[in-house]
């Protein structure tokens, strides 16, 4: 079995202050053939700020109103996930996650334990950052490097992100025409990692930084990313069920 984590951003699910159902159906119906391909998933799902939006528009430049937004989000994707899932016969499960879970080996390996549990029962364990209590120090406050860890702590071969960018690109496709996109990354140097966030919707927090230091995180821990279109998933369906690279970028360490 290959263990592998997906990461789907707040935009690929929601667009206008509405869910996206198709895109979640495409995104479920990926994640039940993957596991019908014997790969052991764990989602980790954004999109609980923007989907609590979708009932209820409160101000969001507000800390508070945020967290509120989270809360009542965030039931609202795992009934939809529950549903969804359940169409395909699999059960889905809830774990929310804060940064200092990963600062104590003990919760830490608590943690693993449940999830090694949970896929060793065929039930796929969906994670989000715990958004009502992950203010200031405790915060990742973008699912990259949240995805980065869960894939290293929780022993996952590689990590699968679906953006709202199909690749990474020697500068930003949104901005430059002429931009080139880079199948594969082997180095990844400080002023990329330093570089400012640039998130493409409202919702979304990480942009193309989070995801490049996600990258760097798993390439010095010995493991891989990949990054593809969350809109489209055709080059991440070839990549991991047909073993064809198309579209997308790889990136992982050179001597391996
Ligand atoms: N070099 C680059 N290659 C690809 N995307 C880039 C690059 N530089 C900036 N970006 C921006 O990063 C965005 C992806 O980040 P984000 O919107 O946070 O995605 P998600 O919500 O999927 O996590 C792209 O839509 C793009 O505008
Ligand atoms: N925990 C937040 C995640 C926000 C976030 O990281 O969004 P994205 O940059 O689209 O992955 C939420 O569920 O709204």
């Amino acid at each position: 079995m290959v263990r592998l984590v997906i990461k789907v951003g707040s935009h690929v699910l929601t667009e206008n202050s509405t869910i996206v159902k198709e895109r979640m159906m495409a995104l479920v119906k990926f994640v039940s053939e993957l596991k019908e391909y014997n790969y052991e998933v764990i989602l980790v799902s954004s999109g609980a700020v923007a989907a609590g939006y979708t009932l209820l528009p409160l101000d969001r430049s507000s800390v508070a109103n945020r967290q509120a937004l989270a809360a009542i989000g965030q039931p609202l994707l795992l009934k939809m996930y529950q549903e969804k899932f359940a169409k395909f016969g699999f059960l889905c499960s809830q774990i929310l996650l804060s940064a200092d879970v990963f600062d104590s080996r003990k919760a830490t390996a608590y943690a693993k334990v449940a999830i090694d549990t949970l896929l060793a029962n065929g039930v796929v364990p969906i994670i989000n950052e715990n958004d009502t209590v992950s203010i200031e120090e405790l915060v990742f406050g973008d699912n990259d490097r949240l995805s980065a860890h869960v894939t290293h702590y929780f022993d996952a071969q590689m990590l699968v992100i679906l953006s709202d960018i199909d690749a990474f690109y020697n500068k930003d496709p949104n901005c430059y025409g002429d931009a080139v996109r880079r199948p594969v990354v082997t180095h990844i140097s400080a002023e990329e990692l330093a570089a400012e966030h640039t998130p493409n919707n409202e919702f979304a927090t990480g942009g193309i930084v989070t995801k490049l230091q996600s990258a760097d995180f798993l390439m010095k821990h010995g493991r891989e990313m990949f990054l593809a279109s969350g809109f489209d998933l055709s080059d991440a369906r070839s990549f991991l069920l047909e073993k064809v690279h198309k579209g997308g970028t790889l990136f992982k360490s050179p001597n391996k």
